[in-house]
């Protein structure tokens, strides 16, 4: 197999990266060689003696061993098979994984100064906070978390069952106000996985955090198998603390003051049915405790109870069970809004009263429209599968659209970046449902993005204006076909993430030295953002989410099919490939043209299993 040397290039450096920021050709982080050598202080247990250990980052932090722990790093999050059950993947998120990690992260914390010089008190402890979902494997694992905060001098708060973006807010919210916040959840990935997600009050760790914290816990790792790190003692003191409650009200009372209804203030939803679909995730309190209180009818509601086998349907809004589910729920009972949450409810879609699903870039078109009225011109950063249709509908609103890489995290990031350059960027959007805007700490949150459609759907009715939220998106227009293919990376689980990158550079060389008719790589062209800044400028590569393309296809007569985006999955050994076409039939072209004239010759198929293309082609 060849051997990646190259950074994953530029597609057309960005205007913003070319402000002052050096493009480094290093490869990405997760298979550089660490060259430092790595320390392990292991504290005795019970003695209060500490061990010290230095061992060659080869045998340790480098080493087989801790690619274990370096393995779990999805981005910016941690995901691993915390359960026995799926075919070919043992259990890796093991206690003790998650032990050293949460070590490692209490650690990081001291290490950026958190907790330092407030007054007399030269360091005072910090607080952590921990919420989880109703995964089988959540307490069992949440018990180790705990220990290892405590390892790293934390005082632990459990909220139980939580939501993602509520963890952020323990950070926020004035009663609560911890210094840091994790939240135990493989969102909608399926019952056997458990994962981890990291904030501060500065929101999400980035993914050169995580991949800083996991390098860390790697070596403590290696050091406990060896019977170096010290563990056992006393359990950790743990506090357990009602954040949900708080985090509701923080909902209601956004709604209150915004609708501000002039009759009934305290109930701002009477007169509205609204139809919840939890997936038995962490979402069923959005019923209860938001809508219920607000004066809502919410009979019909689907799977509210927390259920971690998830027996109906994954909680998930890009989930075509659960979006048909919530729709029959929804015309069953006359409702005037349906709502689905994926498991932890960073993310949503909704079904409006027509029984219309609004996810994907509907969801992102209904936001924008409503933040697009609130700040005319802002900027909407989506990631680049988003449709043209998206860009054309939020260009005759007056608002501009950046189109940047896969991953929540990559997107948020962007709008963040352009703020800070002066381009006023309001809504960050993936196709997958993770929403955040500026006006809510840049924090992708399903509920508040839910929030925002009900203060919208009940202004609309006190205005008189007809039709249901649905009608503000009636104007969107959609892709002729879509499709979505997963080749499968073959061989041993430990060259995947190379091989998968090797098969993404190996299409974008392709195209480049003009081996694909008709295909073209998009770019930014003089990186107006209204042009769409599909731009990998790649000064940060990390891992496999720095490795992605988009490339456009014209067929004979010069008419343009539609694109393909290639990217490597971030959870599973996986290409995905995202196709999009505005004729019907369009996605077959293109497909029969990357199959005949990339996947079987460019050498990929040795290493790919293309046979979903081939099954569609043919
Ligand atoms: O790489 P995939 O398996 O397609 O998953 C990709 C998706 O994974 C998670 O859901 C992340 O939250 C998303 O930001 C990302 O787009």
């Amino acid at each position: 197999m060849a051997t990646i040397t190259t950074p994953p290039a530029t597609l057309q450096p960005c205007e913003h990266a070319r402000r002052g920021r050096a493009l480094r050709s290093s490869p990405p982080r997760a298979w550089r060689r660490k060259r430092c050598q790595a320390t392990i202080r292991a504290a005795a247990t019970g003695s209060g003696r500490h061990l010290e250990t230095t061992l060659a980052a080869s045998s340790a932090a480098g080493g087989e061993e801790g690619d274990v722990i370096r393995r779990l790093q999805n981005g910016p999050d941690v995901r691993g098979v915390a359960l026995e059950g799926e075919k070919g993947r043992p259990v890796d998120l093991t206690p003790l994984a998650v032990e050293v990690i949460g070590e490692s992260f209490g650690e990081w914390l001291r290490e950026k100064g958190l907790g330092e010089g407030e007054g007399e008190q030269q360091q005072r402890q910090l607080r952590v906070s921990v919420g989880r979902d109703p995964r089988l494997s959540g307490s069992r694992l949440s018990a180790v978390l705990f220990a290892g905060l405590a390892r790293a001098g934390c005082a632990v708060f459990d909220m139980g069952l939580a939501t993602t973006p509520a963890c952020f807010m323990s950070t926020i919210l004035p009663r609560f106000d911890y210094d840091a916040s994790i939240m135990m959840t493989a969102s909608h990935l399926p019952y056997t996985r458990n994962g981890l997600k990291f904030f501060t009050k500065r929101g999400g760790l980035t993914s050169a955090e995580v991949e800083a914290i996991c390098d860390r816990a790697a070596g403590k790792y290696v050091a406990k198998k060896m019977g170096l790190g010290g563990g056992g003692g006393m359990p950790p003191v743990v506090m357990r603390v009602d954040l949900m409650s708080a985090y509701a009200q923080h909902l209601r009372d956004i709604i209150k003051e915004r609708v501000a209804h002039p009759t009934h203030y305290d109930t701002p939803l009477k007169g509205f049915k609204v139809i919840v679909n939890a997936g038995n995730g962490c979402g069923g309190f959005f019923t209860w405790d938001v809508l219920e209180k607000l004066g809502a009818d919410t009979t019909g509601s689907l799977h509210l109870e927390p259920d971690g086998t998830f027996p109906n349907h994954m909680p998930n809004p890009e989930d075509a069970t659960a979006m048909s589910l919530t729709r029959g729920a929804v015309l069953a009972h006359g409702a005037d809004l349906g709502v689905v949450f994926d498991t932890d409810v960073d993310r949503s879609g909704v079904v409006d009263d027509a029984g219309a699903a609004i996810n994907g870039d509907r969801l992102i078109a209904l936001i924008s429209a409503i933040v697009l009225a609130e700040h005319p011109g802002t900027t909407v950063v989506t990631d680049a599968r988003a449709g043209d249709g998206l860009t054309r509908f939020v260009e005759a609103r007056g608002g501009r659209h950046c189109l940047y890489r896969v991953g929540y995290r990559n997107v948020i990031d962007k709008g963040v970046q352009l703020n800070a350059d002066g381009v006023e960027t309001h809504v960050m959007m993936e196709t997958t449902g993770h929403g955040a805007l500026k006006e809510n700490h840049f924090l992708d949150d399903g509920a508040y993005m839910v929030v925002k459609i009900i203060i919208e759907m009940v202004r609309m009715r006190l205005a008189g204006i007809e039709g249901g939220v649905g009608s503000l998106i009636k104007d969107l227009e959609e892709p002729a076909e879509s499709v979505l293919f997963r080749m499968d990376i073959v061989g041993e689980p430990k060259d995947a993430k190379q091989r998968g990158v090797q098969a993404v550079e190996t299409f974008k060389k392709y195209i480049e030295e003009g081996k694909l008719n008709g295909w073209e790589l998009d770019d930014c062209g003089d990186c107006s953002v209204d042009q769409g800044c599909l731009v990998d400028n790649n000064d940060q590569p990390i891992d496999v989410d720095a490795y992605m393309y988009r490339a456009k296809f014209h067929d004979e007569s010069q008419k343009r099919l539609g694109w393909v985006h290639i990217r490597q999955s971030v959870h599973n050994p996986n290409i995905a490939l995202n196709m999009q076409s505005c004729i019907p039939g369009g996605c077959k072209s293109m497909a029969t043209s990357l199959f005949d004239g990339f996947l079987l010759t460019s050498g990929v198929n040795e290493f790919l299993d293309i046979s979903q293309v081939q099954n569609f082609v043919e």
